[in-house]
């Protein structure tokens, strides 16, 4: 039986949720938007094949809450918010579909913009982008800003550099070990980085062929491990870009590393692994902020896109991960839960400038 989804939005603090349906092309949605404060709602647009609706509210709203953090720690002037289509993407997909979903959160009136994600592609948003401006993430050839994997890979060198700066008093690279996990379109890109310079680089993809190409590419600095081992790898970071949950109970006593700092959603199978991770003196560079370039760049475009000022916005990771850093150990407090607290200080702060009534503003409360 369906939970009572009011319960459910209490619970987690969310302001709207809205089921969208339409017969035609099959299209069924729902959009959760958690809080507005910072601004309007903004967050992807996932195409699953949920087996229950159940299902599907809970994730939109276990995402739409992770955007309103990830917004927060970013420092950009938008909310949390998160779009989820039941639906098998392979299959499910129309024109029509989107056009649909276009005009649902066009009737939204600029509370709720969002992006590509799991199971939907730039060309999915053309169709959706004929019928409201809410949508980012479109193909360059129709004003969108491009591969993500740029900004967000060089968000996690400021998180690569950040953390040896906190732990080694130097935040220099140079002949640090650092295992990356996935060497997709991230981190492909931060493998070569890395060596530039000067980190011996570990890697792992499950397309073996892909690491292989790496450790031919960059001989002597460069070595392919096993996808089964790379996490246990004796190193002084380990980088999980390739899927979520990898710190849970299994990984947690085999890790060797000083510290994790990846690009990865949801590195943390559960909350309470980070409280474990700090126990343990392995110090966690919160996913949602270290992988914020991408978010940064998609938010960008709603300002028309510059390319320059998404690069000095994502460098401003380097110094927001020091602070949760200095929060952490000045309270003893794992660096996710400091991280979370940043969070809710700046909605509070950004809540009391908003009591200033601006001019122009239609409506008296
Ligand atoms: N691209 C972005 O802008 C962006 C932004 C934020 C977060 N992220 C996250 O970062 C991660 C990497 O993103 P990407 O754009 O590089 O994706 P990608 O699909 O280009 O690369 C992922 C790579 O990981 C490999 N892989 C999958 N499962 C694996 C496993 N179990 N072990 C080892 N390798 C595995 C794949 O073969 C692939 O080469 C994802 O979790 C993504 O959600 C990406």
């Amino acid at each position: 039986m369906m939970e009572d989804v009011f319960r459910l939005m209490e619970d987690s603090g969310h302001e709207q949720v809205i089921f969208c349906r339409h017969k035609t092309s099959g299209l069924k949605s729902i959009i959760a938007i958690h809080d507005t404060t910072m601004g309007p709602a903004l967050g992807g647009c996932r195409m699953v094949p949920y087996e229950t609706t159940q299902e599907a509210l809970d994730d939109v709203l276990r995402l739409s809450k992770g955007m309103t953090y990830k917004c927060g720690l970013a420092d950009v002037d938008f909310g949390g918010g998160k779009a989820v289509i039941i639906g098998e993407p392979e299959t499910d997909k129309s024109p029509e579909m989107f056009r649909v979903l276009g005009r649902f959160v066009g009737g939204l009136n600029g509370r709720f913009f969002t992006g590509t994600d799991m199971g939907t592609m730039p060309e999915d948003f053309v169709h959706a982008a004929r019928e409201s401006e809410s949508f980012v993430g479109l193909p360059v050839s129709h004003g969108g800003s491009g591969d993500t994997a740029i900004p967000t890979a060089f968000g996690v060198m400021q998180g690569f550099r950040a953390t040896a700066l906190h732990l080694w008093g130097s935040d220099s690279l140079k002949g640090r070990i650092i295992a990356i996990q996935g060497t997709g379109k991230v981190g492909g890109r931060l493998v070569s980085q890395l060596v530039e310079q000067g980190a011996q680089v570990l890697v792992a993809d499950i397309h073996a062929e892909r690491a292989k190409a790496l450790q031919e590419q960059y001989t002597g600095y460069v070595q392919a491990v096993d996808v089964a081992t790379i996490h246990q790898q004796s190193c002084d970071i380990f980088a999980p870009c390739a899927v979520g949950g990898v710190v849970n109970e299994r990984t947690l006593p085999e890790l060797d590393c000083r510290a994790i700092v990846g690009s990865a959603n949801n590195q943390l199978a559960e909350d309470w692994h980070g409280d474990v991770l700090h126990q343990h003196g392995i110090l966690y560079a919160p996913d949602y902020l270290v992988n914020a370039g991408g978010l940064i760049q998609v938010a960008d475009e709603l300002k028309g896109y510059r390319h320059e000022r998404v690069m000095e916005k994502t460098q401003e990771i380097y110094d927001m991960l020091l602070k949760i850093y200095q929060l952490s150990s000045e309270k003893d407090l794992p660096t996710c839960r400091a991280a979370d607290q940043l969070v809710l200080e700046r909605l509070h702060q950004v809540a009391d400038l908003k009591r200033i009534l601006l001019s122009g503003v239609t409506g008296w409360s």
